[in-house]
């Protein structure tokens, strides 16, 4: 990593790769499988095992970290041309604090946690692999990280576990946050940068899912401000226009309650309004200053709001500026063909990772493009 010279001398039992030595995961197998015996052995996967990481990255989630050392230590990550894992950017010790599998992001560190616990961990550019676990960066929100603490939380959606046919239709997905304790504040810190690195939106204080009062009173004073070292991205600002009816009056419950907390943990700055009447989200789509919304509008709602929202923006006198602006939408209509059709998703948490993580939006000019291609 080009910052570690930056990064303060005690740490030295981080290995940093450098992003640019892309090195195959193949060599990197040996080191890992070599380098205790309680640790996790790597094997080059064998065809057709895909199935069997995915097991790995489910028992990682579970929330029951000993079921998954009841079953073989392995981590398939493919073969000498696969590229599941990506490249490695940093590796060390983690231990993963056995409280933290659920949804309450509570900042006290479980005392069951000690450094005794610590497995060899690696990030790459594709994963987390710690022990015999490991969590997609696909699947992951964002990090929360309190300065000068040894631990920092992991918020991640991994998708559940189920039959194929069942995945693909309506692919579950719970929010898991996982924390982890480093051997020292400034190992922390550097994990923290290595996510921030790989397009992980870092959370500092204050965590937004948490109150300010609970907070405080676990900062710790560091000497290594943690926005020395850690490029956070810009969060997008966005317009959301909801319309309260859709989905038989659903969609605010839907919206609130499992879309919401993925934008705040993702650092979405986003202005909601809610429909009042039919033909409003069309108005507000005609009349919105863009600077308000640089990064785009989101629909919440059915195939009718999306309809309103696009000609609304066709209505504009500032036509080129509205064909281009980036439209997300969230499915929370009775039907929702239109995203399915154009995004390819179904569900609204999929739907809000996908405009947080790929970041997957539509605009206009694809219409405009079609005749041309
Ligand atoms: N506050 C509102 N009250 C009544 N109607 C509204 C309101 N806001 C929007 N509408 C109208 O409701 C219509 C249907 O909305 P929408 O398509 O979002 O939901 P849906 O019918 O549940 O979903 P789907 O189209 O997927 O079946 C829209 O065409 C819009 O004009």
């Amino acid at each position: 990593m080009q910052k570690s010279g930056n990064l303060p001398q005690n740490i030295s039992s981080l290995r940093v790769m450098p992003q640019q030595s892309l090195r195959r995961l193949g060599s990197r197998c040996s080191q890992i499988a070599t380098a205790q015996h309680s640790s996790p052995t790597v094997f080059p996967e064998k065809r057709g095992k895909v199935k069997s990481s995915r097991r790995s990255e489910a028992n990682a989630t579970s929330g029951e970290p000993g079921k998954a050392d009841t079953q073989d230590h392995r981590i398939d990550i493919g073969d000498e041309n696969s590229d599941l894992l990506g490249y490695e950017v940093l590796c060390g010790k983690l231990a993963l604090d056995k409280r933290t599998t659920s949804t309450s992001p509570d900042l006290q560190t479980s005392p069951q946690s000690t450094n005794q616990d610590a497995a060899d961990a690696k990030l790459t550019s594709k994963a987390l692999v710690w022990g015999s676990h490991m969590l997609y960066l696909d699947d992951v929100i964002s990090v929360s990280y309190n300065v000068g603490l040894r631990h920092f939380t992991v918020h991640s959606y991994p998708i559940q576990k189920g039959s194929c046919l069942s995945c693909f239709m309506n692919p579950r997905r719970n929010r898991k946050d996982l924390r982890f304790l480093a051997s020292t504040p400034e190992e922390a810190l550097q994990w923290v940068s290595g996510f921030a690195d790989q397009q992980c939106y870092v959370n500092c204080l204050p965590h937004p899912l948490v109150s300010s009062k609970k907070q405080a009173s676990n900062i710790v004073a560091s000497d290594f401000p943690p926005e020395q070292f850690i490029k956070c991205k810009t969060p997008p600002k966005m317009l959301v226009i909801l319309n309260p009816r859709s989905g038989r009056g659903r969609s605010s419950k839907v919206f609130h309650g499992k879309v919401e907390p993925i934008f705040k943990l993702a650092g979405f700055k986003l202005e909601v309004v809610k429909t009042t009447s039919a033909g409003h989200a069309k108005k507000l789509a005609s009349s919105v200053d863009f600077s308000t919304c640089p990064d785009g509008i989101i629909c919440v709602g059915g195939d009718g709001i999306v309809n309103e929202v696009l000609n609304g923006l066709l209505s504009r006198n500032d036509q080129k500026e509205a064909i281009s602006i980036p439209i997300g939408i969230i499915p929370a209509g009775s039907d929702n063909s239109l995203v399915w059709t154009v995004l390819g998703v179904r569900d609204p948490v999929s739907a809000a990772i996908a405009i947080v993580k790929v970041p997957k939006f539509f605009n206009m000019e694809i219409f405009y493009c079609i005749p041309s291609c």
